[in-house]
């Protein structure tokens, strides 16, 4: 059972700080519904390809892990996500990305909106020079036109979602950068929910921290997925079994299979994937 703080819906009178979907719990549902469809993707540095003609259906409310050999262009795919390489200027890309009815790639789609639906956790924490309170308001205070006690509630309610508000609702004021990695690290989770996404991206989001933090970050990830969409990129096999519910094995660019986690690491259909799951190369 998830504790209060996981279960409670956000504050009512506010606008759209949860999820923009339809908050469907893929458990109760006997077929996952489709939250980012990708098809016939291609993704290019300059003339050096990426991705070859990828083609997958990330399902909503789970958490999907991204595994593969360094250089096989997982965080590549994460970045396209949610444009992230539009300031990589030799990047290109072709093929459909949709969320939902939103065209990802359209050159006509509003970047900014977008990236509300579809927020991005780092490697390594990167609060901003602020204070506590300061990093999880910056969103809101961006796109929202909250008064005062709307968006206290609205810190609060991120910062309890990220399992991290115990630990500093007696310090909200003091500066971000003075909290533990792992602390760091579930601040960025609570601004990255602030601002009410349908889709949490995390490139290796545990590489940075202890093993103590790890296992409280993929609790957390684990708990998350049942408001949102979670894709999760890890050189962690442990990790990605522990805490996905789908895998894509990535390997070259191409995808070489994906589909529920426990086959993809027990039953793999292919021989890579089976090698690289029990680490005869990586
Ligand atoms: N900004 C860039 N400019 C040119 N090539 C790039 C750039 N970013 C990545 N690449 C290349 O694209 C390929 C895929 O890289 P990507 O970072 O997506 O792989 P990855 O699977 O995430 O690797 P890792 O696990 O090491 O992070 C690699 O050959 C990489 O060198």
């Amino acid at each position: 059972m998830l504790p209060t703080s996981m279960t409670e819906s956000a504050p009512s009178n506010l606008t759209n700080p949860a999820p923009q979907g339809n908050g469907q719990n893929v458990s109760d549902s006997p077929v996952a519904e489709t939250c980012i469809e990708i098809a016939n993707f291609d993704a290019w540095y300059g003339a050096f390809q990426a991705i070859h003609n990828l083609s997958l259906e990330i399902p909503r409310n789970q958490v999907t892990a991204f595994i593969g050999p360094s250089g096989c262009g997982k965080s590549t795919l994460l970045r396209w996500i949610n444009r992230m390489n539009d300031i990589v200027p030799t990047a290109h890309s072709k093929g459909i990305m949709r969320l939902d009815d939103l065209d990802i790639l359209a050159k006509s789609t509003d970047v900014v909106h977008m990236r509300r639906l579809v927020g991005m956790v780092f490697q390594k924490p990167n609060p901003f020079p602020k204070s506590i309170f300061d990093n999880v308001a910056f969103g809101p205070r961006l796109h929202m036109k909250l008064r005062r006690s709307e968006l206290e509630e609205l810190v609060e309610w991120s910062l309890r979602k990220a399992a991290v508000w115990d630990e500093v609702k007696d310090r909200l004021h003091a500066p971000a950068l003075g909290l533990s990695g792992g602390q760091q690290q579930r601040l960025c989770i609570a601004r990255a929910i602030a601002v009410g996404p349908e889709v949490l991206l995390m490139d290796e989001p545990c590489s940075a921290l202890d093993p103590a933090s790890t296992l409280a970050i993929e609790d957390l990830i684990y708990e998350l997925r049942e408001q949102y969409t979670i894709v999760m990129v890890t050189h962690n096999m442990q990790q990605a079994s522990r805490c996905s519910d789908q895998t894509a094995f990535f390997f070259e660019g191409q995808l070489v299979e994906s589909g529920p986690t426990d086959d993809v690491f027990t039953k793999p259909k292919e021989k890579r994937t089976d090698d690289y799951v029990r680490g005869r190369f990586g």
